[in-house]
């Protein structure tokens, strides 16, 4: 075991390559390498292999099994002695490929995008252990170093765990995309359909834009490259057709079934406790959504190192008696924490954009977006 072994990335280009790069570097004062087809050739592949200590894989979903085959070739044994880790979002045939090397084995699975964060804190992290000896000191140092919430499993297990929580909840999200697209222009298109919205129909639009607004490939790949997705899509198309069956029917009968199929049954599988869990976990997405909504708004980034700035922040609109409607704590699109101050509608704006400056002025905080407040 490397007390610090030198990191090799396959894939070191890509979103999540570049952010392994400044994790390792920055977080764990390592020493990075990488391969990347797509403009990080300095090294070959045995290269690669024979300069470092640890190779992670981060290459295309679809591509990485062969991608690692391919290593396994290169190294022809030099890897001995090595920890191979990948991060790919399927684990059965990855984790497969690297087990045919000599090296210590561990498949690992982000359940995020790369953050823009420099730590997976608050993320969970699928780690499958497959052959791990001596490198396991390591291992639970950058384990404990990424911060996620991590959940052992084996492959198998990982990959149909994953037909549901992501196989599943994509497919359903680009198929309500698809009929979006069809049905939508009927009744005014997405923009006129926007002030009916309900909260579910707003959450569900949320999940499908994050899908569409994501890279193709992976949402693509892991679709088709986990071999428990389409018995998951077989059962998902199953019930569709059982409903547009039962709707089409439309008597007394189809509407019990429908209650009894896909309401009743559910309801008492989930159990008592987590449907009223769920049920609250919505509504309160519901409110937050309705504060996000309030257009009047001052969003204040806040300095982390000083105890006491949040209570300051808050005094600034108080000796102003301004009133406030809600206050959140989020992250801009660039990742940045802020706190978002929803102001009564109430309110004077001139009040309002006092304290605007004094939060600037007294060194408070950095108003870095302010919406509604025009006098
Ligand atoms: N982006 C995400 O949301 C998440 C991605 N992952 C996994 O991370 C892995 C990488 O994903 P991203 O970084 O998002 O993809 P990406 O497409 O941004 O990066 C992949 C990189 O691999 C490179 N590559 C292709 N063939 C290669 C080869 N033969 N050798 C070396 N590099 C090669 C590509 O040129 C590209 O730069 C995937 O397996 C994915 O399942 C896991 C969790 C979340
Ligand atoms: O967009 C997000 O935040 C995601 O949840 C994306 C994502 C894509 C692939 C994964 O294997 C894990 C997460």
């Amino acid at each position: 075991m490397e007390t610090a072994p030198r990191i090799g990335l396959v894939g070191s280009e890509g979103s999540y390559g570049r952010w392994l790069r400044r994790f390792f570097e920055q977080r764990m004062g390592l020493r990075v390498l990488g391969r990347d087809p797509a403009g990080d050739t300095a090294l070959s592949e045995r290269e690669l292999i024979e300069s470092v200590d640890v190779l992670v894989f981060c290459a295309p979903i679809r591509q990485t099994p062969s991608v690692i085959r391919h290593y396994v070739e290169q190294a022809a044994g030099i890897e001995r002695g090595q920890l191979w880790l990948d991060i790919t979002s399927t684990k059965a045939a990855p984790v497969a490929a690297m087990l045919n090397s000599q090296a210590e084995v561990v498949g690992l699975h982000p359940m995020s995008a790369a953050p823009k964060s420099a730590t997976l804190r608050g993320r969970a992290m699928v780690v499958c252990e497959a052959r791990v000896d001596t490198w396991r000191p390591w291992l639970e140092r950058f384990l404990a170093a990424a911060e996620a919430d991590c959940v052992r499993a084996d492959a198998e297990q990982h990959d149909r765990v994953m037909a549901l929580v992501q196989g599943m909840v994509h497919a359903t999200h680009m198929a309500q995309g698809a009929v979006l697209r069809e049905l939508a222009p009927e009744v005014g298109g997405l923009e006129g359909i926007r002030p009916f919205s309900s909260v579910g129909y707003e959450l569900d639009v949320a999940v499908t834009r994050r899908i569409l607004a994501g890279n193709p490939a992976i949402y693509q790949d892991i679709q088709f490259e986990n071999p428990y997705v389409a018995p998951m899509l077989e059962r998902l198309a199953v019930h569709l057709d059982t409903l547009r069956d039962l709707v089409r029917r439309g008597d007394d009968d189809a509407r019990d079934q429908l209650r009894e199929q896909l309401l009743d049954r559910s309801r008492q599988y989930a159990g008592k406790a987590s449907v009223a869990e769920g049920s609250y976990a919505f509504e309160r997405l519901g409110y937050l959504l309705a504060d996000l909504r309030e257009p009047r708004f001052i969003n204040v980034f806040l300095p982390l190192d000083k105890p006491g700035s949040l209570r300051a922040l808050l005094s600034v609109f108080e000796q102003r008696n301004i009133n406030l409607d809600s206050i959140h704590s989020s992250r801009s699109a660039e990742g940045e924490l802020l706190f978002r101050i929803g102001v009564s509608r109430a309110g004077d704006a001139s009040a309002l954009q006092d304290a605007m400056k004094a939060i600037e002025a007294e060194g408070i905080g950095r108003v870095v977006e302010a919406s509604g407040l025009a006098a």
